[in-house]
């Protein structure tokens, strides 16, 4: 017998999820605050609109914004008694605490969290290929059943992502440090450019654009998830504010006097220890994060070709962040997917093309 998955909340996460869940043969329903959201996702293919008619589901899953996603789940275990229910906000303690004080069945929830999204929020923004090889942490409370724990693992490696499991606490801390602060670092650094006059916005490179592409992110989901994981994000923020404070004033001691002791070296400590923590970073894995463009090339079925466009996207100056390589089907062609970041994708349609390249979008 089919799945039966019940996705509550369509926007950007949930239709995601249904898409996925859909094209794996799932049995996908769908609800949400908005009727136009559960149309939208329908339409997109991420399942059908619940109705009463339905039989329960096995799982729910509720992507609802941080700030209901327990009472959400605290309907969702109630209206269905035997469903196991999982969350996927971005925050675990306070969302288990939460479900906890309402006296809810707590044996049937475990909270869980994709790592990937998108700076966009709603069902016009889903992607079915959104959790490929991504990593998605599954949070079992201390009451969690196994059953449970097995269910969330199960649904969440159906979209293609790769689960680990994490206390709630524990997941918090880590995220306060590689999602919640990184988003607070590019909306500050982006505030800086709103008054910035045209001509210095003019001389933007890449490294502007890769620091601020989540400062397009949604104010209100943000201030939710900041709110939601206060307690791991402050200490973080606090350390974060004395290192920019100690640049500060080594910057601001350089620019009074030349020699300004000491100052220099605060800085390249500042600048090393940044080093240092990126190359920690784990490599990418799987396909393309959504956010990266695509730029198609027609390749001859010749020895060298590849490595010519290669060359080519080198020679522009240009990384690639992911390949896909299609070979067709009854042509002597392959079909180069290159990944590379939205902002440069137009440049590098021009440079292939002007250097003899078939490239389409
Ligand atoms: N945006 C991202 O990149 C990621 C978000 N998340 C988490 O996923 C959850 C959903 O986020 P998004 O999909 O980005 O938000 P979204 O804003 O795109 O979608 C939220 C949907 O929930 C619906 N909704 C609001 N209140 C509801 C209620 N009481 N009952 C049912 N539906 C309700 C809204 O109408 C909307 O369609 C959040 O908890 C967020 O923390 C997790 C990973 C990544
Ligand atoms: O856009 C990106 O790169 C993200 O990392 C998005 C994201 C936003 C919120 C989450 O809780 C998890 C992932």
């Amino acid at each position: 017998m089919r799945t039966r998955v019940h996705v509550v909340g369509c926007g950007l996460i949930g239709t995601s999820i249904g898409m996925a869940l859909s094209r794996k043969g799932f049995q996908v329903t769908l609800s949400d605050a908005s009727p136009t959201a559960v149309a939208l996702a329908r339409d997109l293919g991420a399942g059908m609109p619940a109705s009463a008619a339905d039989a329960a589901p096995d799982v729910v899953v509720v992507a609802a914004p941080p700030d209901v996603a327990a009472s959400v789940v605290v309907d969702q275990l109630t209206a269905y008694p035997s469903a196991v229910v999982t969350d996927v906000a971005s925050m675990k303690a306070k969302v288990l605490d939460d479900v906890a004080e309402a006296g809810a069945d707590l044996t049937r929830y475990v909270g869980s969290h994709p790592m990937a999204g998108r700076e966009r929020s709603g069902a016009v923004a889903a992607r079915a290929d959104l959790f490929e090889g991504r990593t998605w942490v599954v949070c079992p409370g201390p009451a969690s059943s196994p059953r449970a724990a097995a269910e969330v693992e199960q649904i969440a490696r159906a979209t293609g992502a790769a689960t680990v499991t994490m206390g709630a606490e524990e997941h918090d801390e880590a995220v306060a440090a590689v999602s919640h602060l990184p988003q607070v670092a590019a909306s500050l650094v982006a505030a800086r450019l709103r008054d910035l006059p045209d001509d210095a916005l003019a001389l933007c490179g890449q490294g502007v654009r890769d620091v601020t592409r989540i400062a397009e992110s949604d104010p209100m989901l943000w201030t939710q998830i900041l709110a939601g994981n206060a307690a791991a994000v402050a200490p973080v923020l606090d350390r974060m504010a004395a290192d920019l404070d100690a640049v500060r004033q080594a910057v601001s001691a350089l620019g009074a006097e030349s020699r300004a002791d000491g100052a220099r070296g605060v800085v390249a400590k500042a600048i090393a220890d940044g080093q240092l923590g990126h190359a920690r970073i784990p490599g990418k894995h799987g396909s393309a994060p959504t956010a990266y463009a695509t730029v198609i090339a027609v390749v001859p079925d010749r020895a060298g070709a590849l490595a010519r466009l290669f060359q080519d996207v080198g020679d522009a100056g240009i990384n690639l962040e992911d390949l896909r390589l299609e070979h067709g089907v009854g042509a002597q062609v392959g079909l180069a997917e290159l990944s590379v970041l939205p902002a440069v994708a137009e440049r590098l349609r021009e440079v292939l093309s002007h250097k003899g390249w078939s490239v389409h979008e």
